[in-house]
């Protein structure tokens, strides 16, 4: 199957974060591919990477980074698919200089950045974008939310029955 969400990392130190994006999108049954693209150090790679994202059917990329995190930006300058920016959580700044990197974009080129190490909610979020047009990843994503509300509900009438 085509893969329609692109997972892009700027280093393998970033997967324990990013995999979480994926693991979101195989309960979804939504195909994606997962790689590492740096814009600092292969700069090439992140050019053909983002220039041939569309005509490979790519429909959402969620690109995550850590310190000084350019990559979800620079894609988001080279493709007018919808980038995700995960801002990952560094050693030194504990992600806030990740994050400010990431959100912080001029106007005209949009990044929907999540929290730090919110590489699920990027999953969440592109599983939203596809099933504007899908009706069977909306009804996935719908009852994902329904069974969250039950399973919250369920917690709350115990702990009010203590
Ligand atoms: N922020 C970027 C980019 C980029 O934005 O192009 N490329 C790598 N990195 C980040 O450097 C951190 C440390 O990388 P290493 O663990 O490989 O030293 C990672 O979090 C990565 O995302």
């Amino acid at each position: 199957m085509k893969p329609l969400v692109g997972i892009i990392m700027g280093s393998d130190s970033d997967l324990p974060v990013m995999e979480q994006a994926a693991e979101i999108l195989d309960q979804f049954s939504i195909s994606y591919e997962m790689t590492i693209v740096s814009a600092h150090r292969t700069p090439d790679r992140l050019y053909s990477y983002a220039k041939s994202a569309v005509d490979r059917g790519l429909k959402v990329i969620i690109a995550g980074a850590g310190g000084a995190a350019h990559l979800p930006g620079m894609v988001a300058s080279l493709t007018s698919l919808p980038v995700i920016g995960v801002p990952v959580k560094s050693r030194t700044l504990d992600g806030v200089d990740s994050l400010y990197s990431i959100v912080q974009m001029p106007p005209g080129v949009p990044v929907a950045t999540v929290a730090i190490n919110g590489a699920k909610n990027a999953g969440i979020l592109a599983a939203q974008i596809l099933a504007t047009s899908d009706d069977a990843i909306y009804a996935s994503v719908d009852k994902y939310k329904k069974d969250l509300e039950s399973m919250v509900l369920e917690k709350a009438q115990k702990m009010e029955n203590k």
